[in-house]
């Protein structure tokens, strides 16, 4: 497969924090390649900078150094309407769920299709629906956030990532808030629809307990990529 063609390619990302005398390297050449459908899980010590590097990634934050394609679009010297667009190809979760507390299941998931052209309310709620079935949770589209449990709010949560249609997911310490069962559920979930869909998943994790879904497991320390030690090849999904 070409470059061109790969959801993620990262070239040489250096950032810092700070300027003159507190300038604080954070990422360092760091470089990088994601396949389609590929779940890549990304682990390392606290501060180590995975999180800026996902950030940098999912267009929240400006390039300094080096180059970054996302599902084609390069970030160096992208402007920020190119960083907004390119936001909306892009599935995010986080380790809280992040869903609106006032809106249904179902509406939380339809928001995500908010932008999609040409589609009415009625066609939104209709897709939402498709797609809280496909995680588990036909049943749960009226529920409230409130009403449901840990894992099936983070199941909602994959819902609503994966209904915009994304080239790539990216996911913040997705099972942080959840017991080791439904920590792997989600994830395991999350991992069989995107590859269905063919989209790519970057996700950091301190969780060992879900390093055995991953395709690759890559490793930062001191803001560089080092080898990780590869999970166990018996693979539970
Ligand atoms: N906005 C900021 N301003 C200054 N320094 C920052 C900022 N954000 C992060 N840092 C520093 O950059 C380094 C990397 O942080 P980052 O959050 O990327 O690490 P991490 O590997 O994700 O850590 P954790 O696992 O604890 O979330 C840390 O030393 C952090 O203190």
């Amino acid at each position: 497969m070409t470059e061109a063609a790969l959801p993620l390619v990262l070239r040489g990302v250096s950032y810092a924090f700070g300027e003159g005398e507190l300038r604080r390297p954070v990422l360092r050449a760091v470089d990088l390649e994601v396949r389609p459908g590929e779940i890549v899980l990304l682990t390392g010590p606290s501060g180590s900078g995975k999180t800026t590097l996902l950030t940098l990634i999912g267009a929240l934050r400006a390039m300094q150094e080096g180059s970054c394609r996302v599902l084609g679009q390069e970030l160096a010297g992208a402007s920020e309407a190119q960083r907004v667009q390119l936001r909306r190809r892009i599935g995010f979760i986080f380790q809280q769920h992040n869903l609106l507390g006032f809106l249904t299941a179902r509406q939380n998931v339809a928001m995500a299709l908010e932008l999609a052209p040409g589609r009415g309310e009625r066609e939104r709620l209709a897709e939402a629906g498709r797609m809280l079935a496909a995680v588990g949770l036909g049943d749960r589209g009226e529920s409230m956030p409130d009403q449901l449990s840990g894992g099936q709010r983070q199941r909602v949560a994959v819902a609503r990532a994966l209904a915009g249609r994304p080239g790539l997911i990216l996911a913040d310490e997705p099972t942080a808030a959840l017991d080791r069962q439904s920590g792997g559920e989600v994830v395991r979930l999350l991992r069989d629809l995107a590859r269905q869909r063919g989209v790519a998943i970057l996700l950091v994790t301190h969780d060992p307990r879900i390093l055995d879904l991953a395709d690759r497991i890559i490793a930062m320390e001191d803001g560089r990529v080092v080898p990780a030690p590869q999970a166990d090849p018996v693979r539970t999904g």
